[in-house]
């Protein structure tokens, strides 16, 4: 598994080792020796969750404030892209974000650790997307940041039919938003 830097430094690309051969590829999707010497960071993820969504369907930008959630995020069907924002007020990148195209194709893999917020967009026909968390779902504390908020300035791919749920759409503004220390 290689890791890529991003512009946030505890946001990391990560890409598995591939095995093609004439009857399609093998690769270890997970592996937590090589998640964890490609990123430093120890930890159990407890939940994996699936999403399928079609082209123009933006999920986000969400997190949760008791429970934060370490989310290892991957695409096996279509193409998306993908968003993390850094919400921790002691962070000097606090606010900056960064976006990668993920894809069943690319087998790409974000690592979006703790305190930071997360979305994406679907850029392809639909998307299956997958991930793994470091702690359980907690809709109690769960918050969304609209994606669209002008001091973020995220800068979304243009996509036809944009769908959002309602709970996105009555996303708070960054500025007002509860962030982490
Ligand atoms: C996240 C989650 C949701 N649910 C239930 C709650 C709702 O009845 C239904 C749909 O939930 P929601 O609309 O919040 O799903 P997404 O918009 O895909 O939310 C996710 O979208 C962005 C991209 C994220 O990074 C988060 O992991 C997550 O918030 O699934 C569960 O039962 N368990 C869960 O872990």
């Amino acid at each position: 598994m290689k890791a890529i830097a991003t512009d946030l430094p505890e946001v990391m690309i990560l890409e598995p080792k591939v095995f093609g051969d004439s009857r399609g590829f093998f690769m270890e999707s997970f592996n937590r020796r090589a998640f964890e010497a490609a990123t430093g960071c120890e930890r159990d993820f407890v939940q994996d969750n699936h999403s399928r969504s079609r082209r123009g369907v933006l999920r986000g930008l969400h997190y949760q404030l008791e429970q934060p959630q370490g989310k290892l995020v991957r695409v096996t069907h279509g193409r998306v892209y993908d968003v993390a924002v850094d919400l921790r007020r002691s962070s000097p990148n606090f606010g900056r974000w960064v976006g990668v195209e993920l894809s069943a194709d690319n087998h790409r893999q974000l690592w979006v650790p703790e305190g930071f917020g997360h979305g994406f967009v679907v850029l392809s026909e639909s998307a299956d997307f997958l991930y793994k968390t470091t702690d359980y779902y907690h809709p109690a504390s769960e918050r969304c940041i609209r994606y669209d908020d002008p001091e973020l300035g995220i800068d979304w791919p243009v996509v036809p039919d944009l769908t959002l749920s309602d709970k996105d759409l009555a996303g708070a503004a960054f500025g007002e938003a509860e962030v982490f220390a």
